[in-house]
């Protein structure tokens, strides 16, 4: 068990926690969001055995483009973190709970300053914005240049009402990762693009064969994991036909700490395809306290519980 600082709110979070299980194969993360159920943690926990008991799929590749992951922080914060990365595409977080349009705007203005006019940059709104507001962030938001929106809205009909009316594509990730039907936002015309994390889709074998369903380009994101949950993504993006876009794969940077010495960082805004494993004195330094443990240690045999039910 893991408890790492966030160098930046994200998420709604300071800290990252999670369980680390080493098997034969290698090691898995499981590591889902506090206020997950057990029947919403099944895939995650499906994901870490595949890493550990399981196989992952050959890779076509063995270099990941990645986009620099910029929290709903100041302006003057998203320059650093866009100005460190060394990446040329930036995903921004806009639409936090508690801020305005404004806020958005100058946080997305500094990001463009920071990549300079042939950067890439992405807004994720978590589907906090209604169809109408959307539309009108994205039009103001785009005199920076939007590669796309990420979830502007949190329901399918409201993506496929934004998708109409605007000209920037839009990219589905909740609507896919949180959905009983991933493939609604396809069958709905709701989407251009088709953002896949690991853990909750249950693991990269299965994530690649919901993205062949889906049939859209796909983006690999991460769960703001360790870089072992981060492992199983570069396997993901290492494995799909076709990756036409900068996965959000490089969040190692949002954590204080690792769980491996050499964890994920970007050079020259890609991610090398390998499988680092976790550092003794890395694990030391990091370990959750015995109360964490234990909360952890539950979540498990509640998903557990969940399964024998099935
Ligand atoms: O996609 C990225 O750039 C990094 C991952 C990321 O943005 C997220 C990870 C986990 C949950 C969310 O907060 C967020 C997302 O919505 O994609
Ligand atoms: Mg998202």
């Amino acid at each position: 068990m893991y408890a790492i600082g966030l160098r930046t709110r994200f998420r709604g979070i300071d800290v990252r926690e999670g369980v680390l299980i080493e098997g034969p194969n290698g090691w898995g993360e499981f590591a889902p969001f506090a206020e997950y159920g057990p029947e919403e943690c099944r895939p995650w926990l499906r994901a870490a055995q595949e890493a550990a008991f399981g196989t992952w799929p050959a890779p076509v590749r063995d270099r990941i483009p990645v986009n620099v992951t910029v929290p709903a922080c100041d302006p003057a914060r998203a320059f650093e973190i866009v100005a460190a990365s060394g990446c040329r595409t930036a995903k921004v977080k806009v639409a936090e709970r508690g801020q305005s349009l404004a806020d958005d705007l100058a946080r997305v203005e500094a990001v463009r300053d920071a990549l300079g006019p042939a950067g890439r940059i992405r807004v994720d709104a978590n589907g906090g914005w209604d169809t109408d507001e959307a539309v009108a962030a994205i039009a103001l938001l785009h005199r920076f240049e939007l590669e796309y929106v990420e979830q502007p809205c949190a329901t399918v009909p409201e993506l496929a009402a934004v998708r109409r009316r605007v000209d920037v594509p839009v990219a589905a990730d909740e609507s896919i990762r949180r959905a009983e039907d991933p493939l609604l936002v396809a069958k709905a015309g709701a989407a251009d693009i088709a953002v896949v994390k690991v853990a909750p889709l249950g693991g990269v074998r299965a994530a690649l064969e919901i993205v062949d369903a889906i049939g859209l380009p796909a983006v690999v994101s991460s769960a703001i994991d360790t870089s072992v949950g981060i492992a199983a993504g570069v396997a993901l993006a290492a494995a799909l036909p076709e990756l036409p876009y900068a996965c959000g794969l490089a969040t190692v940077a949002l954590l204080h700490d690792d769980v491996v010495a050499d964890p994920f960082l970007p050079i020259d805004g890609h991610l090398t395809v390998r499988r680092p494993t976790p550092d003794p004195a890395r694990l030391d330094a990091v370990a959750a306290s015995p109360e964490t443990a234990a909360r952890w240690h539950e979540r498990i045999a509640a998903v557990e519980r969940v399964e024998q039910n099935r």
